[in-house]
């Protein structure tokens, strides 16, 4: 068994975790009465908060969704460990079980055995929702020869093109064609693939990922420039070497794959969450709280320790995985300050924690930059946080943001998540507003998140999921 991150820190008990994959057998109907339309649920916050406590952050959502996609390239069960329950997760599992794998999950355990894929077409409404979905088409037309997929969905942040996928598979020796919205794929010669060199003209997570799962599968040796150093990157590449890949050059620009003829299932269990975890960074600061986290792996956090530590927030390691964030008044005084920020590759400022980053930045003194330079439309939680106070201005890809000293004022409103880290921005803005906050549209947030609103609660939060049922006519 191959373990990468084995924990065994108990902190505080975690919430129960029922894993409702759609995979489950389905329940026998016992009454037919008529169901009322369920209507996206929200959250109500009554803010503003002050946090205390001890959280646990949950496996990686987006490493979990490699890896997931992994288990295709090979032969026998994969377990992974640690899985998130979150609804990206079970959209990925449906489309496993679509193609024909063996998935079984519970308690935040997924087994997975992909041996009786006997499909390589996915057409199913959940590639439409998630991004994760495309990867499956590197394992399926490495291991099976051919694939077709729909474009993928995830998160409406701007642009979101394949080409790099699809040359990096061209390079690999795949016939690729693009038509009606679906990427069709089989090996030029029939069989597999073979290796090649490549050079990303961007280091892309999702393209990186695909082409480090087809090349470990292609016949011979292949070269991979430019290539992204995201650690779910290295997630992925430890468990394909846990299952007999041999890759070299993980986390570094270029990535040598020796391509093997079969891999076997393996043994891990998913890293936590960076971008979880840096979300409950900053509810600590913005809510001027103390609060401590585990498991984490700072290292890959450290430009977010940084901005916090510039900005005035205490920032203690307690062990290899413990931090505590402390923002609390007797340690900063009345404010924190405002700093610049400028999204980019790893290690990088991540452009997943850019609109939790400027919630906070509203309640800072001073004005900051922010600048999105990974995706050209991420700024749609700009409007719902000027709806709850805060002053921004927004002009392409960058945003400059006023703190509490030059006009911005959070207070409650009704406002709507767009987007998963957009919506999460506006759970952070709730914590720290005077009076209630509606979000509408969780389900963006529920995509990523495992049970915020239960360890906010924890955490001292007053925060309720609520379900309206719509009024049947
Ligand atoms: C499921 C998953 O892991 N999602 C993450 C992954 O998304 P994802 O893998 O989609 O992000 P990419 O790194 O591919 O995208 C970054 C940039 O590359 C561009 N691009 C990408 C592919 C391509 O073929 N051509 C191209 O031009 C995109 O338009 C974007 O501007 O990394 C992002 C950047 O850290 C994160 O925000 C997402 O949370
Ligand atoms: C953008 C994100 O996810 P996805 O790539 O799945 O849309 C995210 O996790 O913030």
């Amino acid at each position: 068994m191959a373990v990468f991150f084995n924990i065994t820190i108990s902190p505080t008990p975690k919430p129960p975790k029922p894993f409702t994959s759609s995979l489950s057998p389905p329940q026998t109907q016992i009454s037919k009465a008529p169901q009322k339309p369920q209507q996206n649920p929200i959250f109500k916050i009554k803010g503003p908060s002050t946090l205390s406590g001890h959280i646990s952050i949950s496996g990686s959502k987006n490493s979990s969704l490699a890896l997931l996609a992994a288990t295709l390239c090979c032969s026998g069960s994969s377990l992974l460990h640690n899985v998130p329950n979150v609804s990206d997760i079970k959209a990925m599992a449906s489309i496993l079980t679509y193609l024909g794998a063996k998935v079984e999950a519970f308690d935040g355990n997924m087994i997975v055995n992909s041996d009786g894929v006997g499909n390589v077409e996915v057409d199913m409404e959940e590639m439409k929702k998630i991004r994760g979905g495309f990867f499956v088409i590197g394992p399926l037309v490495a291991r099976f020869g051919e694939a077709v997929v729909d474009l993928p969905g995830g998160c409406e942040i701007g642009n979101r093109p394949v080409d790099l996928y699809l040359r990096g598979l061209s390079a690999l020796g795949a016939v690729v064609e693009l038509r009606d919205g679906k990427v069709r794929a089989h090996a030029a010669n029939g069989k597999g693939l073979a290796g090649g060199r490549f050079r990303l003209d961007y280091p892309s997570v999702g393209a990186t990922e695909t082409l480090m799962m087809a090349a470990s599968l292609a016949d011979g040796i292949t070269v991979l420039s430019n290539v992204a150093k995201e650690p779910e990157v290295v997630d992925l590449a430890r468990f394909l070497i846990d299952s007999g890949a041999s890759i070299e050059g993980a986390g570094s620009d270029n990535l040598v794959i020796r391509g093997k003829s079969q891999l076997h299932g393996s043994e891990c269990v998913i890293t936590p969450d960076r971008i979880e975890a840096g979300t409950f960074m900053l509810a600590a600061a913005i809510t001027h709280s103390c609060i401590s986290m585990s498991p984490i792996i700072p290292s890959r956090l450290s430009c977010l320790i940084d901005k916090l530590s510039e900005a005035g927030c205490k920032i203690s390691q307690f062990n290899q995985h413990t931090l505590e964030v402390s923002a609390v008044p007797t340690y900063i005084g009345d404010n924190l300050k405002g700093f610049d920020i400028r999204t980019s590759p790893f290690p990088g400022f991540p452009t997943d924690l850019q609109p939790q980053a400027m919630a906070l930045l509203t309640t800072c003194t001073g004005s900051s930059l922010v600048v999105e330079s990974v995706f050209d439309k991420r700024m749609s939680h700009v409007r719902e946080l000027q709806k709850l106070g805060a002053r921004i201005r927004v002009c392409g890809s960058t945003a400059l943001v006023f703190g509490k000293d030059e006009g911005s004022s959070l207070h409650g409103s009704r406002v709507f998540a767009s987007d998963l880290r957009g919506g999460v921005s506006l759970v952070l803005a709730g914590l720290a507003a005077e009076g209630t906050t509606e979000i509408n549209n969780i389900a963006h947030i529920d995509r990523g998140y495992e049970n915020i609103d239960r360890k906010l609660q924890h955490l001292g939060v007053d925060i309720q999921r609520l379900t309206p049922v719509a009024c049947p006519l």
